[in-house]
């Protein structure tokens, strides 16, 4: 059986008190047993969750990092940075990192090389925008975002990936895509992984599906066949809606 994963990217959100008062009722109510849990605060807040976490098997993850190990790019952040505060996952090709820091596929095929020398999870975003959608390019645009970004990887490599499905006319917009639309596009994705690479790579890589999911949808949502779980932006900025989605796998 495939690994169940709710992940809650506050994205731009929270400041270190904002932070340790939801993390300290979140750790009274959380208790991941069929499900993994996943955090990605923003980067100052990074240690201070792990170290909260760290002994409730909540992992945090970063939103970004660069693709070079060190240098003159001001304002960045490394892996190594990331592994000495404790951090062993980031999420890469987020569609707000795509379209408001320009980057690019092949940005981000160097940033998955930098995150896998390093050992680390990643958590892998694809989507299309709302006109691919409409005029019926959607399959061509993911999974070009694939082979340029991601496919260069090895098999072994694989066991580091999740892949988080988002389309981006759902991020934010209360606009969720229906349970049918979110199966068919992972179906997709898992069997673009299985032409590429093999049956048990594709069976074994958890698909994420990210926008707009809320408590009252994410049950039917997280019961289609291919979609392992949930990569969420707003509900999980507060505790009683990120539990009732992370409750929603039992
Ligand atoms: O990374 C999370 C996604 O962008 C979804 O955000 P949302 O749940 O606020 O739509």
């Amino acid at each position: 059986m495939r690994r169940k994963i709710v992940a809650g990217n506050w994205k731009m959100n929270y400041d270190l008190s904002e932070t340790e008062s939801f993390l300290s009722s979140f750790k009274e109510q959380v208790r991941p047993e069929d499900v993994e849990v996943m955090i990605a605060p923003a980067f100052t807040n990074l240690n201070h969750a792990f170290k909260s976490l760290r002994d409730h098997d909540v992992k945090v993850v970063a939103q970004n990092m660069h693709q070079c190990e060190s240098g003159a790019y001001t304002g960045e952040i490394s892996a190594k940075m990331l592994l000495s505060v404790g951090v062993k996952s980031v999420i890469l090709g987020h569609s707000e990192r795509r379209e408001y820091f320009n980057e690019t596929n092949k940005t981000l095929a160097e940033k998955v090389e930098t995150a896998l020398k390093h050992e680390m999870a990643i958590i892998f975003c694809v989507g299309e925008e709302e006109d691919k959608r409409d005029n019926g390019t959607y399959f061509d645009f993911v999974k070009k975002q694939l082979s340029e970004g991601l496919f260069h990887i090895s098999k072994e490599d694989w066991k580091s990936v999740i892949v988080a499905y988002e389309p981006i006319w759902a991020i934010g917009t209360g606009k969720t895509a229906s349970p049918e639309q979110v199966q068919e596009m992972h179906e997709f994705i898992r069997n673009t992984i299985q032409n590429d690479f093999s049956e048990g790579v594709a069976e074994g890589v958890p698909i994420l599906y990210g926008g707009s999911v809320k408590p009252d949808n994410a049950k039917e949502i997280f019961s289609k066949e291919d979609v392992d779980g949930g990569l969420i932006g707003g509900a999980s900025l507060e505790v009683e809606s990120f539990m009732k989605i992370i409750n929603a796998f039992k």
